[in-house]
């Protein structure tokens, strides 16, 4: 079978532990089984190193490999490889088909349909007219006949459960990405219209098994809760007399389906396989162990299985999540066979779904070994079937126990694809020897031997004096050999808060609140080590012993006296602990700002109308992204240039973030784009997705409007029409774009525009019909004042009704904030029953400054609290708040950029 999948390279056995419906098998007992698996069978029983057995661990006896059922799968692909997606009817696949087809430019393949085209039946009809035998042999023929012609660029859809298919399924996956789409029972009993709950029940789990066995991945498709607007407001209560204040909600349901796939197809695929997914946050381009001072917020499975949490709101200045797998005890034991339940890895998955969908940080995938447990063999397979079913879900990082041999542990690596591994040693007993010990630097070698990408090494303080001891670890790894892998290490316990505070990567966090004891009830008395901070405890600390200084930051413009942003920094700094103040500085001229940035207290600033293009001057260097618009809306201090005195990479310009000191150079950025970006994405139903024909019109032609057609161009919009009322202004504007196409110089996240490919239409006034090349737009961004500036008058504008005819509607970004009943906002308000949706200035504000945040904090926005701020601190025409109102609005926004 593998060798008929055509043009498909690097197929690589590796080795999986299966759990669920195979026994183990005896050697030479599956005659289907590659040499490849065979040798890695004998490879997996063979003794382990004894590494384990002369350390004084806990529980310190050997820990063999265990008895693994070895599945050969595949977990480093093409970008152009085929998708495999199969799972019980009703879990969603056809729908999540057609997202990943379209974000991908591929094609769907549904092996039914193709069944139907070639033999003029339906599968279940076929089988009754042929018969079983020769209705399996058809299917199984046309299945491996879609894979051979279709092993690339293609999205295969299939159902089918016949013993044969899945075997082969199995057999595919050692070269093609096969994921199992899992769905809550509700939603199965709704698609399959069974009435009798425990019959659905039986069949996702019965399903469940069969699907698990033959696939390397698997995909919770969560189902969504739709607000109480969203979900009265059907399509057809929106008409024409009652358009409603905010668009239809409706439209944008599968938003954070289509999310949540791609950013797990992402995890699976090579870095760049997803066009238009790749983030543009500074942030989550710098992975978390190369920044200073990360947290991983650390929840538990128990908790988040039983308790409705707003995940959002617990991560507040954490830069991953923790999921910790709490389950394994004592009390496992007494299940025979003492394996990871069907149900019980049905809840890892939805766990991590609903995670997952609900944010954009990384996820640590975690299973708790506790110490006691390592007497058992049982226990110990256990615990390696729960870390290979994480692998599954395609964590951005998993924790594997370092007690486990080597070998396996090696194993467990082959497995990782596109996860980080984290070699995990949490010694929570009494008697932990050391820092000083070797045993420490033996298990971090341990750790960079078994190609883990980090090690995690923690141990229970008993003495104060524990938090000091170890920079002796620190030192000691320093010169060790092997490739230097990042250090976690610290003291957990009360007594080790101190040096919790003080490491630098990843330092498991509780949520803020947590530590008190009014949550008491949420944190599970389990075997599990509860971390003892928060991460505003550890930032207040950096901050409290001088390793971060108070610092002052701005907002300038002609007049931003009116601006929110001081509202919307303040409140963020406030949440994450940091006593930076951001202030309001209006001015006529860039000049008078040296004195400002040249301030050793001086922390960056955003930059506002009409300065950002003047602003350049100040600069002494851009951002790729501002260089190719020519605006700037950031400025960041560096206080450290490069040996050569150039100025340090992302990475570096976070690490010096937080410290007051003299200022030798400014770098400008430009976050406008990745907030017009993300306003068009959220808008933007999936019956808009953007594709080879989709258009975009940009009104205006200043440094805002740069921006916007830069923002159509990451987002792979290949037709822009512009449209300003100075005519030759827009000329200049695409001039520039076409001389960047032409350069090929334009840092796009993902490839394709060229001037081949991207073309431009000047609109010389409204009354010009629409270009009969172009399609109607189904994106327009407005960046012409919407208010008086000085004797201008506001233009009062809206669009030509015609340009509004898209018969899928589209989205319509206003950017200016100080008024929301613009007149060309309420004409697409009146057009939401079309499926027009309305973005404005608030939902701008948040969008450009969460990457602002970032760049002056080097923090992670707490996303859904400045998007409060922003709306609670926005008056009214009376100067009253106006949250009441606003409030609805965001309840809706639930779909965050990557
Ligand atoms: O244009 C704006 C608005 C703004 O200047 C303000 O007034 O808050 C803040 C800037 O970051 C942004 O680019």
């Amino acid at each position: 079978m593998t060798s008929s999948v055509a043009g498909v390279k690097r197929p690589f056995v590796t080795m999986g532990f299966g759990f669920d419906t195979q026994p183990s098998p005896q050697r030479g007992d599956d005659s289907s089984s590659s040499e490849g698996e065979h040798r890695a069978s004998q490879r997996l029983r063979r003794p382990s190193c004894n590494f384990g057995d002369s350390s004084p661990m806990p529980g310190a006896r050997t820990l063999r490999c265990p008895t693994l059922t070895p599945v050969a799968a595949s977990r480093q692909f093409d970008d152009d490889v085929s998708l495999i997606l199969t799972g019980i009817r009703g879990a969603g696949k056809s729908t999540l088909a057609v997202i990943a087809s379209t974000a991908m430019k591929r094609r769907v393949v549904d092996a039914e349909k193709v069944f139907h085209e070639m033999t003029g039946l339906s599968s279940p009809a076929y089988k009754k007219t042929h018969g079983p035998a020769e209705y399996r042999m058809r299917q199984a023929s046309i299945l491996k006949d879609i894979i051979t012609r279709h092993s690339k660029n293609a999205v295969i859809v299939c159902s089918w459960t016949e013993k044969g298919i899945q075997a082969m399924l199995r057999d595919i996956s050692k070269v093609l990405p096969v994921i199992c789409i899992m769905r809550d029972a509700g939603a199965i009993q709704q698609h399959l219209k069974i009435w009798d709950e425990s019959k659905v029940a039986e069949l996702v789990n019965a399903s469940a098994v069969v699907f698990r066995a033959c696939t390397q991945f698997e995909f919770f498709n969560v189902s969504e809760d739709l607000p109480e607007a969203a979900s009265m407001g059907s399509l057809s209560n929106l008409t024409e007399d009652n358009p409603g204040w905010r668009s239809p909600t409706p439209y944008l349901t599968l938003k954070r389906a289509e999310r949540h796939f791609l950013k797990f197809l992402s995890l699976l695929l090579p870095r760049g396989a997803m066009p238009f997914i790749e983030s543009a946050f500074p942030l989550a381009c710098v992975p978390a162990e190369q920044r200073r001072f990360t947290y991983a917020v650390s929840l538990p499975l128990s908790t988040l299985a039983s308790a409705d949490l707003e995940i959002e709101d617990l991560t507040v200045g954490a830069d991953a999540i923790e999921l910790v797998i709490d389950d394994i005890g004592p009390g496992s034991l007494l299940q025979t066979p003492a394996q990871l339940s069907t149900q019980t890895a049905s809840v890892v998955s939805r766990v991590m779904g609903q995670i997952r969908r609900n944010t954009v940080i990384p996820i640590i995938y975690h299973v708790v070994f506790p110490d006691g447990a390592w007497c058992h063999d049982a226990l110990r397979d256990l615990y390696l079937s729960y870390v290979t079913h994480g692998l599954r879900l395609a964590p951005d990082y998993f924790t594997v126990d370092l007690r486990i041999d080597s070998a396996t542990l090696s194993q467990v690596g082959m497995l990782k694809g596109g996860s980080k591994m984290i070699g995990n040693l949490q010694w929570a007993t009494d008697g932990a020897p050391s820092w000083a010990d070797p045993t420490w630097l033996k298990y971090y070698r341990k750790a960079q031997e078994t190609s883990c990408d980090l090690a995690r090494l923690t141990r229970e303080a008993s003495d104060i004096v524990d938090n000091f001891d170890i920079s002796r670890l620190q030192t000691a790894v320093d010169p060790a050999t092997g490739p230097r892998i990042p250090l976690i290490a610290y003291n957990t316990g009360q007594m080790g808060r101190t040096s919790a505070c003080f490491n630098q990567i990843l330092t498991s966090v509780l949520p803020d609140g947590w530590a008190d004891n009014a949550y008491a009830h949420l944190v599970p008395q389990t075997t599990y080590v509860q971390p003892s901070i928060t991460a505003l405890q550890a930032t207040q600390a950096l901050h409290s012993s001088f390793v971060f200084d108070p610092l002052k930051l701005y907002v300038f413009g002609a007049n931003v006296d009116y601006s929110l942003s001081p509202a919307m920094h303040n409140a963020a700094l406030k949440a994450c602990g940091i006593p930076h103040c951001y202030m309001p500085h209006s001015t006529n001229s860039i000049t008078s700002l040296q004195e400002i940035v040249y301030d050793p207290h001086f922390a960056g600033a955003s930059v506002g109308l009409p300065f950002k293009v003047e602003v350049i001057s100040l600069t002494h260097s851009l951002s790729q992204h501002a260089r190719a618009i020519g605006a700037v809306n950031t400025l960041i201090p560096v206080r450290r240039l490069n040996k050569d005195g150039s100025i340090p990479d992302d990475a570096l310009l976070f690490n010096h973030r937080n410290r007051a000191g003299p200022v030798k150079a400014l770098y400008g950025e430009n976050t406008d784009w990745i907030g017009i970006r993300a306003c068009i994405r959220r808008g933007l139903s999936p019956a808009n997705a953007v594709r080879d024909s989709s258009c975009g019109l940009v009104i205006g032609s200043g440094g805002m409007a740069r921006a916007a057609v830069y923002s159509m161009l990451q987002l792979g919009v290949r037709s822009i029409v512009i449209y300003n009322r100075t005519v030759a202004n827009a000329e200049k504007l695409v001039q520039h774009f076409t001389a960047l196409l032409a350069r090929n110089d334009l840092p796009l996240l993902s490839q394709g525009a060229s001037t081949a490919n991207t073309r431009f239409h000047i609109m010389r006034s409204r009354d010009e019909p629409w270009p009969a090349s172009f399609r109607n737009p189904t994106m327009i961004v407005s960046c012409i004042p919407t208010h008086s500036i000085g004797d201008s008058p506001a233009p009062d504008f809206t669009v030509p009704q015609p340009w509004l005819d898209s018969p899928t509607g589209g989205v319509v970004v206003e950017l200016a904030y100080k008024t929301l009943t613009t007149p060309l906002l309420e004409q697409v308000r009146r057009e939401a029953y079309k499926g027009w949706v309305a973005m404005d200035g608030l939902d701008l504000l948040p969008e450009q400054g969460f990457a602002q945040f970032e760049l002056f904090t080097g923090r992670r926005a707490p996303r859904r609290l400045m998007r409060r701020e922003v709306f609670r601190s926005y008056p009214d025409e009376k100067g009253q708040s106006n949250l009441a109102e606003l409030q609805p609005r965001l309840r809706e926004i639930s779909e965050q950029e990557p």
